[in-house]
């Protein structure tokens, strides 16, 4: 969200009198941060300023010289079904509303009706229209599959279709104002997107992260508004929050899921007024940096538990994206561990080491619980114990044996047998052929590796291989 031009498309005022296009004006620019208004005197040059493609909204009066509102409101359904209208009409007239909702008027205002309802119909018409551009873009962003900016996405290694098509998704909705949702599970990159979600929306301001896990509702206030000098004890100079430093940018909020239910009304306001007031002052603040969140919890199950507001949750999905946990794109493991082979020789100053040929293959078997953050330490770990020219399978072996019992999930789970829903058993040697090919077969035929999968030595699963082939 740039300061520049809000919202991206213009807003036409029409009246014949100025005054009242002057306090408009003002009204909307200091009550909802509209800053794109232009304004028209003379209704019959509405028409051609139309023409030029740049307005999104007219919002009229009935009562004109010349041409009529009524009749420009036809006019504009007519030539111009793209551009919202709203009427301000100094007639309380029910039939006239009702003919110009007919007419295809988004809402009809009454001059004398309270500022913040006529500022509250603008806001909603102006982020209707932004939704059905999003919508367009996503749509056609998502057919085509290209994307326009892949080097936003450089630091994510991939060549995962699901990933592939969360970068358009991003790229599609990097300029939106509404919020962007990132979930997925811990160690996957969501941070990484939000970097480059960052970067797209053409934002001059930061990008700043604030991990909201585990802040109470005082300090969530204090990091996100900021407090003026005396606010509370203690406070001997005025502080800037987080949401003042990510103007004109993006504020990052993470582990969204762990947020506090007094916290999430403040977030939730904060996202619906489009201001805050930093702790201790009644002067309210404008919001002006992009939204985004992510977590790795289940927010769908969250809401339906209570611990998470139906009215917060809705609103922060307007966009919404998921990034596959790496066991879901095992075709990445290849590309990531050369990555991180040579990311680790660079960082701790070692030639890349030659990983051995079945070490990719290996570790597809494994369901890294810490996903590509798991990955990253292990290669990480290899490379720096690394002497030779070939990279050792040791410590991976290592680690995927010490982390597969903590994995609560595998372990908690009763382990079920194979053989039950079988009519008729293989007999023992059968079985046991059968399992020591398929851990061959996950190994790559690296006897170490398939004797670690299946829990023996490599001796006693070299007697086996033996005893099978003869
Ligand atoms: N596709 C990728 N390519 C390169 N590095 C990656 C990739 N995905 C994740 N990483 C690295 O893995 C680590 C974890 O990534 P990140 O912090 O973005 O995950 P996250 O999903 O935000 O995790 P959490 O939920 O715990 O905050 C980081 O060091 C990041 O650089």
């Amino acid at each position: 969200m740039t300061q520049q031009n809000y919202p991206a498309f213009g807003v036409l005022l029409v009246d014949d009198e100025p005054a009242w296009l002057k306090s408009l004006s003002l009204v909307l620019r200091s009550c909802a941060g509209l800053n794109n208004v232009r304004t028209c005197q003379d209704s019959r040059e509405v028409l051609g300023l139309l023409a030029r493609g740049d307005i999104g909204l007219v919002i009229l009066d009935l009562t004109m010289p010349h041409l009529s509102g009524q009749e420009l409101l036809e006019q504009i359904s007519e030539q111009h079904p793209e551009v919202t209208t709203i009427v301000v009409s100094g007639l309380n007239q029910l039939e006239t509303a009702v003919r110009c909702m007919k007419l295809g008027a988004f809402e009809y205002f009454i001059k004398t009706d309270e500022e913040d309802r006529i500022v509250g119909g603008v806001l909603r018409a102006v982020r209707m229209k932004e939704m059905q551009r999003d919508y367009l873009e996503v749509s056609t962003r998502l057919v085509s599959g290209e994307l326009c900016h892949p080097e936003a996405f450089a630091s994510i290694g991939t060549r995962n279709r699901a990933m592939l098509n969360v970068f358009t998704y991003v790229e599609a909705v990097a300029k939106s104002p509404q919020p962007l949702l990132i979930t997925g599970e811990s160690g996957v990159g969501k941070e990484l997107i939000a970097q480059a979600a960052h970067r797209l929306s053409g934002c001059c301001g930061k990008l700043v992260t604030v991990n909201v896990a585990g802040l109470d509702d005082a300090v969530f206030a204090d990091t996100l508004f900021g407090h003026v000098r005396g606010a509370f004890t203690g406070a001997d100079q005025p502080r800037r929050g987080m949401v003042e430093e990510a103007a004109d940018g993006t504020l990052f909020l993470d582990e969204i899921g762990d947020l506090r239910i007094a916290s999430q009304i403040k977030l939730l306001r904060l996202l619906q007024e489009g201001e805050f007031f930093p702790l201790g002052s009644d002067q309210p603040k404008c919001l002006k940096a992009r939204i985004i969140v992510a977590t790795h919890q289940n927010l769908v199950e969250k809401e339906a538990a209570g611990t998470f507001r139906r009215d917060l949750f809705y609103r922060l999905r307007t966009h919404k994206v998921y990034v596959p946990s790496l066991r879901e794109r095992p075709d990445d493991i290849p590309l990531l561990l050369d990555h991180f082979m040579g990311e680790a020789a660079q960082v701790l100053g070692k030639k890349k080491p030659t990983p051995p040929r079945e070490l990719a293959q290996f570790l597809t078997t494994y369901n890294f619980p810490g996903n590509v953050r798991e990955l990253k330490a292990m290669v990480y770990d290899a490379v720096s114990l690394h002497r030779g020219r070939m990279l050792s399978m040791d410590s991976f072996i290592n680690a995927v044996g010490q982390s597969q019992p903590a994995n609560e999930e595998t372990a908690s789970r009763p382990k079920q047998n194979p053989f039950a829903s079988f009519v008729d058993l293989p007999t023992f040697s059968d079985a046991a052929g059968f399992l020591v090919a398929e851990a061959m077969h996950r190994a790559n035929g690296n006897q170490t590796m398939a004797a670690r999968l299946l829990g023996i030595s490599q001796p006693a699963l070299n007697r086996r291989l033996k005893m099978l082939r003869d």
